[in-house]
This record gives structure tokens, C-alpha cells and sequence, in this order.
């Protein structure tokens, strides 16, 4: 077991996500390799998650990598080129014309269109509400409730949830699709889309056969406190080790934040703690379903399809996984928020026989059980607490400053601190890299204070040593005159640690 006596190291990671580890990546390629990566879970990866399901592996966080096509290349798209990861298109535009009512009839697209066209138009309204209104009349709901397009009907409150909680981009323009292009790929690789995390750590921890060997890993290590001071910061972790660093990256999700799970000594300044606590966090369950054979319509056109409830976001959004994996006879609805929640706190059965229900509303009452069900927890995740950050469409960059300004020796990365990219892979990597020039940066100019501060403790002893140095002046001293201070090291000059 570690103890007290781990050496300190310059930079302590906290977390092994995809921003964890590009900021590890950074660190080494400018020569900072003494650095120690402590990760809660036992594995790295973070949101980004495969499991082996009905003999595919699907992927349980990110799945897609979205922003491709566009004049600028996403980051994540390069990696994902450069380990040949398999991906396939995703066409969502056509889930509009798969809209099912409880009786299993497909909406005539005019109906679809114009409801989609209502549900586009209301959510403009509110957005140039919203921003019309100040902080303090913009969460008072009597004002903003009613629009004369408010989504009442089951298909109006579908095409409202696929808007507002799943495609967002038809309504406001979205930085990632605007600087990446428009569209998005689902990964479909047995490795996972975590290979591209392992692939970025081999280039700077020793791996053996695709498992990480390098001790300056540590797994099952889940940070409690952090104690900060000019000094440095010590972390403390669940099973009583202690570690000592300069510095900190803290690449935790905005959940985590949020929740009790680490504590900061001296506590974080209020301007932090307001903006951590101010910051929405999104949950996004996707439900995997296995089924002896396929009764859903296949095709490119097909892939997604949506079922119209009374009910918000009751099991609204489908996706078939015939495309990714044919033969999987996989099926994937998606869950947000409140619905989320109240299916992680039930059993999976409850959640498979609410599911079957539905799908035999959708296609009748013949088709057959599913053969398993997974439903991952993002939001009952002690290492998550919920999927990702959700700014509001007009994002107080004050806000996001906040967020990831760093707090003393602690710096903050991950999705949440991207202004533009928050909630995708590509913003936690980009985030990564931020972060960790800035926390570069930071310690050149500390080097640099230091090396200031030596000058100006050195000068009137070099200049003493010069003068010694010189024959005339030599007669004149006897060497007891000499100040004893000249033969001390710096740290025994009485100097605050910090300028040492
Ligand atoms: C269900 C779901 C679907 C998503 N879909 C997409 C998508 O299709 N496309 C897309 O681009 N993005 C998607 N995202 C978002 C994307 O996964 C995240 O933005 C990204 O992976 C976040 O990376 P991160 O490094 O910021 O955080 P994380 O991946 O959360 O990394 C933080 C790490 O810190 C560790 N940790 C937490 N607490 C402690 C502690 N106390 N001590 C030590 N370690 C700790 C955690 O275990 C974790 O490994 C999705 C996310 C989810 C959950």
C-alpha cells in the first residue's frame, strides 16, 4: 500500500477520462513526466464506456463522435482515422417520418411535419424569451409557460423532447457542428470507442499487450480531499494514502463537483462554488435490449423511430442496431433527466416490462420477449453523477470563466469547462489540452518568480563574492568576516517555502 512516503510528484491527475488522460498526453510531451494519475474506477475511460451485450459491445456512455464534414477537422475524428475505429453514419433526420402513436399507426408525414415545424417555432419563442428576459424573470415559469405553440399532444411533446433533449441543433446553431460540419458517426468497433483513450496513454505509459503497466497510473484510487495551499496540495484518497503535488488537475465530472464526494481544504472561494452549483447537469440513459430475432422495420431510413406519449420522454427515442451490428437484433431506446432517474431507482424488470409495453403498443402484441436488458447508472454513479453538462443555449461565458478557472495550485478540466464543445468527447479532450497549457504556462512563471526571487537573494552575495574575488579587496577581510548566510542552502535562508 502507498503511504506517506509516495515522492511528490509536479502534477497530480485526478480522474482517467478522455480530458484526464489528454492533459497526462500533454504534460509528457513538454518533459513534466513526473506525474501521477489517480483514477476512482478500475478502469480508464471515464464516460466513454463499452460493455460486451448480446455478443456486440455496445458502447454505455459516448457513441458518437459528432461534428464531422465540416471544414475543420474534429480532433476526435482524427484519432478515430488514425486506429481505423469502425463507424457508421448516423442519418437522424428521417426518425421524423417513424413516429408511432399507442396504437401502432404511423403519423402521416404532413402531420409529423407540421408538428415538428409547431415544435421548432415554440422552441425559438422561448429561447428569444428567455433571452429577452433577465436572470431573475427568465426561471419564473407563469411568464414563459404558455406560447401559442406549446406541445400538448403526444406527437408535439415527442418531437419537443427529440428537440430540446436529444437533436438541439435545429433550433440554435451549435458551435460543433458549425466548426466540425454536420454530421455524426456512431462507433461500432469491438474495441469501443475507448480504444482511442488507450491508444493516446501508450504514447507516454508503459503498456504490455494493450493493458497499461506504468505505475504512475493508479486505479481504484478514489480522491476525498484535497488540501491546498501556496505550498502545494496534498490528496487524500478513500483507502488512507496521501499524495503530494505542486499541482492538480482536477478532471472530475460537474456531478461529482457537485456532489460531497471530494472536499477542499481550505474550502473553494464562493465565486467557485456558485458557478459549480450553477451549472445544469444532463442525464442520458441509453437502454439495450436483445431480442431472439428482428420485427422492426430495417433499412437506412429506418433507424430511428420515435413512439408519441402522453407522458414526456416516456421511452420516446428508438434506434435499431442493424446498421452498427447486423444480426445483433439489438434495440436501444434513450431516457433523459427525470425519466432517467426513476428508471436507475427501479428494478431492470420493471424498466423491461415498461419497455415491452411499449414496443407492443409500437408493433403488436406477437412479438417476442427481450432475451436481456442493460441499463447503465450514469446518475447513481458516485464517480458521474449524471451524463454531462447542460449550458443553457445563451451561455454566460462568466460562467464557464468560473468554471474552469483554476482555484491556487488546483486547476479544473473536463467537458464542462469547454465553452464551446461541453458535453462532447472532443470538448473534454480539447478541455484536456487547455488546461494543461495553461497549467504549463503557470509553472514556467513560477520558475521564473523563483528564479527572480534567487537573483535578488544572490545579488548582494555575488557582488560581496566578486569583491572577494579581488586581490585589494581580499587584503582587506578576513575570511570569519564572511556572512555565514553564503553557505547555506537556500531552504535554511528562513525563505517562505513557496519562493524556494
Ligand atoms: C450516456 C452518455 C452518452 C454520451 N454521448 C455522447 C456522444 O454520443 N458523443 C459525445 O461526443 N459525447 C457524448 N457524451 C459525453 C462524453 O462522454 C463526455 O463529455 C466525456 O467523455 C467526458 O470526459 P471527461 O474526461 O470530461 O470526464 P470523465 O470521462 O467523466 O472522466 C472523469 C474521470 O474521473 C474519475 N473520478 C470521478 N471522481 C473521482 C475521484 N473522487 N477520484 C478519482 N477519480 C475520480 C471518473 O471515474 C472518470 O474516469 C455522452 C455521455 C454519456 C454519459
Amino acid at each position: 500500500m502507498d503511504n506517506n512516503k509516495n515522492p511528490r510528484s509536479s502534477v497530480i491527475i485526478v480522474g482517467a477520462g478522455i480530458s484526464g488522460i489528454s492533459a497526462a498526453k500533454v504534460l509528457a510531451e513538454n518533459g513534466v513526466d513526473d506525474m501521477l494519475i489517480l483514477e476512482a474506477s478500475d478502469r480508464i475511460g471515464g464516460r466513454v464506456r463499452k460493455e460486451e451485450f448480446g455478443e456486440v459491445t455496445v458502447e454505455l456512455g459516448a457513441g458518437w463522435i459528432a461534428g464531422v464534414g465540416g471544414k475543420q477537422s474534429n480532433p476526435v475524428w482524427e484519432l478515430a482515422k488514425q486506429s481505423n475505429l469502425r463507424t457508421c453514419f448516423s442519418d437522424y433526420s428521417y426518425a421524423r417520418y417513424n413516429i408511432y402513436d399507442r396504437s401502432g399507426k404511423i403519423f402521416p408525414s404532413g402531420i409529423a411535419a407540421d408538428s415538428y415545424k409547431k415544435a421548432v417555432d415554440s422552441a425559438i419563442q422561448r429561447l428569444s424569451q428567455e433571452a429577452n428576459h433577465d436572470a431573475s424573470t427568465a426561471h419564473d415559469v407563469s411568464v414563459l409557460a404558455e406560447t401559442p405553440s406549446t406541445p400538448k399532444t403526444p406527437i408535439e411533446l415527442a418531437i419537443d423532447f427529440i428537440l430540446h433533449d436529444f437533436e438541439m441543433a435545429e433550433v440554435e446553431p451549435i458551435s460543433t457542428y458549425v466548426d466540425f460540419g454536420d454530421r455524426e458517426f456512431l462507433v461500432a468497433d469491438q474495441r469501443g470507442y475507448e480504444h482511442l483513450l488507450y491508444k493516446m496513454a501508450e504514447t507516454f505509459l508503459t503498456t504490455k499487450e494493450d493493458k497499461i503497466l506504468d505505475s504512475r497510473l493508479k486505479l481504484n484510487k478514489v480522491v476525498r480531499e484535497l488540501q491546498h495551499s501556496r505550498n502545494g496540495v496534498s490528496v487524500t484518497t478513500e483507502d488512507g494514502c496521501v499524495y503530494e503535488a505542486n499541482y492538480v488537475i482536477l478532471s472530475v465530472s460537474i456531478g461529482v463537483l457537485q456532489s460531497n464526494l471530494i472536499s477542499f481544504r481550505p474550502p473553494l472561494p464562493r465565486w467557485k462554488t456558485e458557478a459549480i452549483s450553477n451549472c445544469d447537469v444532463m442525464v442520458y440513459t441509453k437502454i439495450f435490449l436483445k431480442f431472439p430475432y428482428k420485427f422492426w422495420p430495417c433499412g437506412p431510413e429506418k433507424e430511428f423511430f420515435i413512439y408519441a406519449h402522453e407522458r414526456r420522454g416516456y421511452y420516446t427515442f428508438w434506434q435499431h442496431m442493424e446498421n452498427a451490428y447486423p444480426g445483433s437484433n439489438i434495440l436501444v431506446v434513450t431516457l433523459t433527466n427525470g425519466e432517467s432517474k426513476r428508471v436507475e431507482a427501479q428494478p431492470d424488470e420493471e424498466t423491461l416490462r415498461e419497455a415491452m409495453e411499449v414496443l407492443r403498443n409500437m408493433f403488436g402484441p406477437e412479438i417476442p420477449d427481450a432475451l436481456d436488458i442493460l441499463v447503465p447508472r450514469w446518475w447513481n454513479n458516485r464517480f458521474q453523477r449524471g451524463s454531462y453538462s447542460n449550458y443553457p443555449i445563451y451561455v454566460n461565458h462568466q460562467h464557464v470563466d468560473d468554471i474552469k478557472a483554476p482555484v491556487g495550485r488546483v486547476f479544473f478540466t473536463g467537458e464542462h469547462t469547454s465553452e464551446k464543445f461541453s458535453g462532447y468527447v472532443h470538448g473534454a479532450y480539447l478541455s484536456g489540452i487547455d488546461t494543461c497549457k495553461a497549467l504549463l504556462d503557470e509553472m514556467r512563471k513560477d520558475k521564473g518568480r523563483k528564479n527572480e526571487n534567487q537573483a535578488f537573494l544572490l545579488e548582494p552575495l555575488l557582488a560581496l563574492t566578486e569583491s572577494l574575488a579581488q586581490p585589494d579587496a581580499v587584503s582587506n577581510l578576513h575570511k570569519y568576516d564572511i556572512p555565514r548566510k553564503l553557505f547555506l542552502s537556500s531552504s535554511k535562508l528562513g525563505l517562505p517555502e513557496a519562493i524556494v
